[in-house]
């Protein structure tokens, strides 16, 4: 009997708190709007993983300011649907389709050379593609790295330092990259930065959504004089297909979950498009964002540590084969 008492008061608990997280999250949908009507007529945008999710979303918005949008993409089917639908949607013709697989340095070096080969400009550049893995083993890239981290931090890493020389020659250009709230929650272990001594998929997910963070701030220190900018942001808890690898025992939970309570992605391309577009960020660099407003205070102070992201940087330039002394000339 007693048992049974104590089984019901901890279940009482436990769905007083997951309706009160619930009710948090999903009044806290609406904050954060972008306002900026900015026109970006002559301009380019580059977005990752703008196939679907808040990346589609984001490519669509800027499409709609008459950007020419390049839509980098690792599907050629998906993006060639995700292009057709933004051109029926906003009458810009403007918008392609360029080949990109985070998780190859080779399909990241390509896909590079043809951007600059391509386009004589690049005025924002948002790194959005990421993925969450279900798998309990770590699984390798071709090029030995661990998959998850290589595609949410080592690939934008990479891709993003090859284009930095055009980003430069583009006056004002702006740098994006999309992080998670989950970076609070994440380590960054030199040591065991390709998980060779443990692996488990949360915890990478976090490490590299707090990679992401150092390497925007470190990133941003390196670029100041330059005219370039690189700020970093959490898009919210979105109602996206990012959860389509896990298990079926958390995928349906979780989808059930963000389905009913969390953003749609429209909701979630909000701060991707105020950093893209807004003038009120337009010398801002190196900082965190969330529903359009800068967040330094409660992030983890694992960010501030300037250390920590220097070697980071040089970690990341050996494990992507990218020269170091080229890093020292950024400005
Ligand atoms: N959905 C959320 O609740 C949430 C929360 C915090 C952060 N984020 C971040 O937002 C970003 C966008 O995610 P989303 O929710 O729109 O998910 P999504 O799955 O809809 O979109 C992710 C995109 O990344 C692309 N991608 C994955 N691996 C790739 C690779 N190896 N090469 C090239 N592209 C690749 C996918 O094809 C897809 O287009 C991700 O970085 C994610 O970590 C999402």
């Amino acid at each position: 009997m007693e048992l049974c008492n104590c089984i019901t008061i901890y279940t009482i608990i436990y769905v007083i708190i997951v309706a009160f997280v619930a009710a948090w999250i999903y009044f806290q949908r609406g904050i954060g709007q972008c306002h900026s009507t900015t026109d970006l007529t002559g301009k380019t945008v580059l977005i990752t993983g703008a196939n679907c999710g808040i990346g589609f979303m984001t490519a669509l918005h800027l499409a709609r300011r008459n950007a020419r949008v390049v839509l980098a993409c690792r599907n050629k089917d998906r993006a060639e649907k995700a292009k057709e639908e933004i051109i029926a949607k906003t009458g810009n013709t403007n918008v392609v389709v360029r080949l990109l697989d985070l998780c190859s340095l080779k399909s990241v070096r390509d896909f590079a050379k043809q951007i600059i080969e391509e386009e004589p400009r690049l005025d924002i550049l948002i790194n959005n593609a990421g993925t969450v893995s279900g798998g309990k083993y770590r699984v390798l890239t071709e090029d030995g790295l661990e998959t998850l981290f290589a595609t949410n931090y080592f690939g934008p890493f990479l891709l993003t330092n090859l284009l930095l020389d055009l980003m430069k020659c583009t006056p004002h250009s702006r740098i994006i990259n999309v992080s998670s709230v989950m970076n609070n929650y994440g380590n960054i272990d030199l040591q065991n930065l390709n998980a060779e001594k443990s692996y488990s998929p949360s915890k990478c997910y976090a490490a590299s959504k707090l990679a992401m963070v150092l390497f925007t701030r470190e990133l941003a220190r390196k670029l100041e004089g330059s005219g370039v900018t690189a700020n970093v942001l959490h898009p919210g808890v979105v109602n996206t297909d990012l959860f389509r690898n896990l298990s079926f025992l958390f995928r349906y939970p979780i989808k059930g979950f963000v389905t009913l309570f969390c953003k749609t992605p429209e909701e979630g391309a909000q701060t991707s498009l105020h950093l893209a577009l807004s003038d009120d960020v337009k010398t801002v660099s190196g900082k965190y964002f969330a529903d359009c407003r800068l967040m330094e205070s409660g992030a983890n102070p694992i960010i501030h540590n300037k250390e920590l992201a220097e070697k980071l940087w040089k970690h990341s330039c050996e494990m992507t084969g990218l020269s170091s002394k080229r890093m020292d000339s950024n400005k």
